[in-house]
């Protein structure tokens, strides 16, 4: 990816019907996230999933976001939604992501957990095998859904992190609030889902133009870190490196 390339990516997550996907698209969303975890209320069963994901026709990269898969499950997934990424949003072990990535033969993103700065102690063993990172908020002990509840963190625990692969924020984004986020993070990419809904599960084309519109206009400015680019060696490859600010 040259300099020139280089702009922040952004995703709307937990898409299920055309409309909203549809505005994804014409916001230019970069990836588009589709949830198949049947607790979620933006579940999208693998009958429903293929001619959404048609839609897509490489105008975003689509992303299956799935928790503590099973391989026979990935299997399915994979056939029906045709991911461009697996992201993984549960308990997945660093061996976990490792051996997906192989044998899907897919991009894997890995969301962790951030509530406190320990939370990221794991960070290098994840980015050394994962092809992106997202940081999500750490859900409460007994939540219903490990991510997609609209909560944030203090996005001040992420801000100067370096582990060679593009990291990406969530949690809790809106319109609103995705300026300051990223003023404070300074994340490659911002991921929302809860923050364009009208109730969960529930997308609003309006505020998913706006949150990509303020998102856009957030980092029209920001030209001074380098982002990484995806996938561009592996992460065998990768010398982890983590600056904690
Ligand atoms: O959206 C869900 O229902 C969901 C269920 C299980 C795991 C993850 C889930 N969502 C993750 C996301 O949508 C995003 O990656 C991220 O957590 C942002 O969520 P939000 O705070 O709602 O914007």
């Amino acid at each position: 990816m040259g300099s020139d390339d280089r702009r922040l990516e952004v995703k709307i997550c937990g898409i299920k019907t055309a409309e909203a996907l549809d505005a994804a698209l014409a916001a230019g969303a970069d990836l588009v996230g589709f949830v198949h975890f049947p607790k979620s209320p933006r579940h999208l069963s693998l009958a429903e999933a293929p001619a959404l994901v048609a839609r897509v026709g490489g105008r975003a990269k689509v992303v299956a976001l799935l928790v503590d898969p099973d391989d026979p499950l990935l299997e399915q997934v994979v056939a029906a939604f045709s991911p461009d990424i697996l992201q993984l949003h549960g308990h997945e072990t660093p061996e976990r992501v490792a051996a997906i990535r192989a044998r899907f033969g897919l991009p894997v993103m890995k969301a962790l957990p951030v509530g406190r700065r320990e939370d990221l102690a794991v960070l290098p063993a994840y980015a050394g095998v994962a092809d992106r990172i997202l940081f999500d908020a750490k859900p409460d002990p007994g939540a219903l859904l490990p991510g997609g509840n609209g909560r944030p963190f203090d996005w001040r625990l992420v801000a100067g992190l370096d582990v060679g692969r593009p990291l990406m924020l969530s949690g809790g984004l809106n319109a609103d609030n995705v300026s300051q986020a990223l003023a404070e993070a300074r994340m490659d990419g911002v991921d929302v889902s809860s923050g364009v809904e009208d109730a969960p599960g529930v997308k609003s084309p309006e505020k998913i133009r706006a949150f990509v519109a303020a998102a856009r206009r957030a980092v029209a400015g920001f030209s001074d870190k380098p982002l990484p680019a995806a996938g561009a060696d592996g992460p065998e490859n990768l010398s982890s490196k983590v600056r904690a600010s």
